[in-house]
């Protein structure tokens, strides 16, 4: 039995036949002309790509980073609105965590989505308002993608250890309602590996794949547990129009269709 969250993400994973994340992060300055004279340009852009995608989606994936702001706020509630009436889930990537109070006004965005990053470097009590909603997906930052990671995720301790290690044998004692995943970027594919071997058990999210040259094979072999489990990718499918000839958005859907397609050779292979 797992949280509500992985159980709709397994049969949304199944129905479409994708493991693929998309992610929402309409960037102000690279938003196509044709949306840009709209009322709220952030909504009027996800909607179309949510439109030209979602066949290919298993989960959206907003990041907070492009949304703090008035507007930025209603662009992402008309977002997460428009994904739940496809029945599609939508993964919050706020990496939040702090100290108690602050924390638990954070975890009152999870009554607006399904699941949500977060970051574990407070400790337990940060997350705790996270962790204690059950029915949706916590994912704690692992080993993340970007090149600085390896200066401190990788640090070893006085066990003998790398720190993304502890961190993922906390995850493991934090999962009291089996509602926890991590994330593990694509880019680090041993890491990947041996998150993996010590957590047999959590989906993971892995971002990465795409625009940051992240490794999509390692991703699928190592990011599913029992098939569930997401491969994120957001410029390399949200602006994949930018340099396409014809329409933007059939460029988004058709780089949707292609990272599917090119995810599922592997989930064959594995399978
Ligand atoms: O380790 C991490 C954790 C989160 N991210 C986020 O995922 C997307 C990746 O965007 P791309 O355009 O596909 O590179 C973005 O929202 C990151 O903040 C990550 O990249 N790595």
């Amino acid at each position: 039995m797992s949280a509500p969250f992985f159980d709709w993400l397994g049969e949304r994973i199944e129905r479409v036949n994708s493991v693929v994340s998309v992610g929402l992060d309409p960037d102000p300055n690279r938003l196509p002309e044709t949306v840009q004279d709209a009322d709220l340009p952030r909504w009027a852009f996800n909607r179309r790509i949510i439109d030209a995608t979602h066949e290919h989606a298993a989960c959206y994936k907003p990041n907070a980073a492009f949304y703090e702001d008035g507007d930025g706020w209603r662009a992402l509630r008309e977002t997460v609105a428009y994904a739940h009436g496809k029945d599609i889930p939508v993964l919050l990537d706020a990496k939040r965590g702090d100290i108690g109070n602050t924390a638990r006004q954070y975890a009152e965005v999870l009554d607006m989505v399904d699941a949500i990053t977060v970051n574990p470097y407070l400790g337990r009590d940060a997350l705790d308002p996270f962790l204690s909603r059950e029915d949706k997906g916590i994912f704690i930052l692992a080993r993340t993608s970007n090149t600085g990671a390896a200066a401190i995720q990788d640090l070893e301790l006085a066990s003998g250890e790398p720190l993304y290690e502890h961190v993922t044998s906390l995850a493991g004692e934090w999962n009291n309602h089996d509602n926890v995943g991590l994330v593990v970027g694509a880019t680090a594919p041993e890491e990947l590996e041996e998150i993996r071997e010590l957590a047999p058990e959590l989906p993971f999210l892995v971002p990465g794949v795409g625009a940051q040259g992240g490794d999509e094979q390692a991703a699928v072999e190592h990011g599913l547990a029992d098939g569930v489990g997401l491969v994120n990718s957001s410029r390399g499918i949200i602006f994949a129009g930018e340099n396409a000839r014809g329409n933007f958005f059939d460029a988004a859907g058709q780089a949707a269709k292609n990272l599917k397609h090119g995810l599922n050779e592997y989930r064959s292979q594995n399978s």
